[in-house]
């Protein structure tokens, strides 16, 4: 699917471990704090330079217009930044992270976009520079750019290292498509949750997604894979949903797991990532 003679560019899947929301921005968006976490769950994307200015997706996105596609709406972002209207691209993805599964999946493309091209058009934007544009793309871009297991605040744009154990998760995507400004916008929805000015893993246990609770009320589907997963641990759900997922000490533990579960939903055995696979990539060109 993607070109065998260019480079292969990884874009990893998050989870948030945590989720908390602490109140509400004078914008009207919620104020969080979440531990973020990379997982070896990856899309692929292959970037070449053009010197025409055009920007061009040659494996557009089921149910997404090329033009709404995160990778070109980040090419064409720093495109204005980079001082030259020369600067173009070619761009092929291959998806593997599901789509609206609070995965992240399109915010990673377009960090991964971003990261890329920054060196490959020789833009020098420095990482907060990088991260001041990515969250104009969404919130979820400026973690995927900091690379780090990260604890983040504000919208998710201000980022700070957090440490946690080395863990196995099962995921599972339960068949149901959860929107996050229905969610965000849900009267149940608690948004009172208190600040912690100095979170440690220790100290955030024990760990939970404020929004889960009205994600389990309204989508049946994902209450039914909750329930299922909660016979093996105590599954949390990642973002806004629907992906679930159980933490496990060995890969051994989740495959086990991953292995009694039902055929009729699509599961993994995946792991935390400590630095964006990008990043040594892009240090040995
Ligand atoms: C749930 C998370 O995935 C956690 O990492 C993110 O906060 C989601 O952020 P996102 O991808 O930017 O979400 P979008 O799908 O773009 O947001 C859709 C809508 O949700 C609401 N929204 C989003 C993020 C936020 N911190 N507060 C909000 O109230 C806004 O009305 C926004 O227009
Ligand atoms: N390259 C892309 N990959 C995936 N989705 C994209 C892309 N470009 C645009 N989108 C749109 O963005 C929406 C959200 O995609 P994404 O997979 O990032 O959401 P998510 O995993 O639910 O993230 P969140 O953690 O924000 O809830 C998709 O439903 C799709 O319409």
């Amino acid at each position: 699917m993607l070109p065998e003679h260019l480079p292969h560019y990884p874009s990893p899947a998050k989870l948030n471990l945590d989720l908390r929301i602490i109140g509400r921005l004078p914008n009207g968006y919620h104020a969080l704090e979440s531990i973020f976490t990379l997982i070896d769950l990856c899309d692929e994307l292959s970037i070449q330079p053009r010197d025409d200015g055009q920007i061009i997706l040659h494996t557009p996105t089921q149910g997404v217009e090329p033009e709404h596609d995160l990778t070109v709406r980040a090419a064409k972002l720093l495109r204005q930044h980079s001082g030259s209207l020369k600067c173009g691209a070619d761009i092929w993805l291959n998806k593997k992270i599901p789509m609206g599964g609070g995965l992240g999946g399109g915010s990673s493309n377009a960090a991964t976009v971003l990261l890329v091209l920054n060196h490959l058009w020789d833009c020098r934007l420095n990482q907060q520079q990088l991260i001041d544009l990515g969250v104009k793309l969404g919130a979820d871009v400026p973690f995927f750019i900091f690379g780090r297991t990260a604890f983040a605040r504000g919208v998710g744009e201000i980022l700070q290292d957090f440490d946690i154990p080395q863990q196995y998760y099962v995921l599972l995507r339960p068949d149901e498509h959860v929107a996050t400004p229905r969610i965000f916008a849900h009267p149940n929805l608690p948004r009172n949750s208190p600040s912690n000015p100095q979170p440690t893993w220790a100290n955030m246990q024990p760990l939970r997604n404020d929004m889960q609770d009205v994600v389990l009320q309204d989508y049946p589907q994902v209450q039914a894979a909750f329930q299922t997963l909660a016979q093996y641990g105590e599954p949390r759900m990642t973002g806004s949903g629907a992906c679930l997922f159980l933490s496990c000490a060995t890969p051994e533990q989740a495959q086990a797991i991953q292995f009694r579960l039902p055929e009729n939903w699509q599961t993994w055995c995946i792991q935390s990532v400590a630095q964006h696979p990008l990043f040594s990539i892009l240090s040995n060109r």
